[in-house]
């Protein structure tokens, strides 16, 4: 992938950020990495969407280096860095406050799988992730939620690519995929899956979630026999 193509995909996904309802205001960032060259792009902070030019992505390495851009990167672009760092597997990260799956994370409540719709993208409940400690707002909050996001899955033992959202506590979620654009999907996804988690209670509080059996028929489809990243 050539830097101008990576560009090119960060800025459209993050142009697409609006359209799919995720985001008011400046409430969100996308960017995509080049595993290849180890470069990465994201949003630069606090830019109107809808005015936003692939030459606007600040492109940075894995070091944390800003290599190229005008403006600033993205506030949350060391928990995109310690997410890349941490997780080789992932192309591309989504960080929205979209309004359904931000209720559930300010709730500190995960995400329950009721359906199929949500058991085709995610592997089972959406977790909450840990809330960070003063010392740790204090030091580096964007560095210490990438943290607390690795360490979350790594003690429920769920690959980023079959759990690709969590819900940051008292925050908002974050999405992973193969690349920018599938990352972003993933937050439409979570958004949707949020909505009807929050229907499905509405009519039934006593709702189970999905059986394991049919979780698993669904997660065999998506990935394929032998893909299970997780612990049994
Ligand atoms: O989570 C936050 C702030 O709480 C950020 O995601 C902002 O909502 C967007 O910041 P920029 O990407 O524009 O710096």
């Amino acid at each position: 992938m050539t830097l101008s193509d990576l560009k090119n995909q960060v800025c459209e996904a993050n142009r697409a950020l609006e359209p799919s309802g995720l985001v008011r205001l400046t409430w969100g960032n996308v960017s995509g990495i080049d595993r290849a060259s180890g470069l990465w792009g994201i949003k630069p902070s606090g830019v109107d969407y809808a005015s936003l030019t692939p030459e606007d992505i600040v492109i940075l390495d894995l070091e944390g280096n800003l290599v190229e851009g005008k403006l600033r990167p993205s506030s949350d672009t060391k928990t995109h860095l310690h997410l890349y760092r941490e997780f080789p597997q992932i192309g591309g990260i989504t960080h929205t406050h979209s309004l359904h799956a931000t209720m559930f994370s300010q709730a500190g409540r995960e995400l329950p799988c009721y359906g199929t719709t949500h058991a085709d993208h995610f592997y089972g409940s959406v977790p909450i992730v840990r809330a960070l400690t003063p010392e740790e707002v204090e030091t580096d909050y964007e560095h210490y939620t990438g943290v607390a996001i690795v360490q979350r899955l790594r003690e429920l033992g769920l690959h980023p690519l079959e759990m690709p959202a969590v819900l940051q506590r008292h925050h908002a979620p974050f999405t992973f995929g193969k690349t920018a654009m599938d990352s972003l999907q993933n937050s439409i996804a979570l958004e949707m899956c949020a909505q009807m988690a929050l229907g499905t209670l509405t009519l039934n509080p006593d709702q189970a979630p999905i059986p394991t059996h049919i979780l698993d028929k669904h997660h065999l489809r998506k990935h394929g026999p032998g893909a299970y990243y997780g612990q049994k």
